[in-house]
């Protein structure tokens, strides 16, 4: 195989254009979404509390802490897997405490954005309810 035909299967260059950059950014979207077994508990718990949401007739302005508290934790697990991705692109199988350090600070920061939002829809619908 050619250096040409190589790095036309395995693009590293910049994007030549505006929809192959959206293109490859749905594709690094989707990746994760398909690997990422705790990104797709995410994203069905979203869709259970929008459900729950349209249900139950929030209003506006109640929607807004919602979806802050569920993008922030969507964003976080993104992060997470970026973290892990160059963490064993340097250190391979190699263990390394400054590794273990990472990953485990990246899956902590997701673990406290899921307390945040367990707290804002705890809030949210008992203050709709109550009044
Ligand atoms: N190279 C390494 N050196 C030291 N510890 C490591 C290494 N790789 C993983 N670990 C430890 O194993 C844990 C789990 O690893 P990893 O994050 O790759 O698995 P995961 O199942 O994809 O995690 P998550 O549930 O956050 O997606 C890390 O949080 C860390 O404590």
């Amino acid at each position: 195989m050619t250096t040409d035909s190589r790095d036309k299967q395995h693009q590293i260059t910049r994007n030549h254009s505006l929809a192959a950059a959206i293109k490859n950014s749905w594709n690094g979207i989707w990746t994760v979404i398909r690997r990422e077994r705790n990104m797709r508990i995410h994203i069905a718990a979203a869709l259970v509390i929008g459900i729950a949401a349209l249900f139950d007739h929030l209003k506006p302005i109640e929607w807004l802490p919602l979806i802050a508290a569920i993008t922030l934790v969507i964003c976080l697990e993104f992060v997470n897997t970026i973290v892990e991705a160059l963490v064993d692109l340097i250190v391979g199988h190699h263990y390394d405490i400054k590794a273990g350090l990472a990953k485990d600070v990246a899956a902590g920061l997701v673990s406290f954005a899921v307390f945040i939002e367990l707290l804002v829809v705890a809030i949210v619908f008992w203050s709709h309810f109550k009044g």
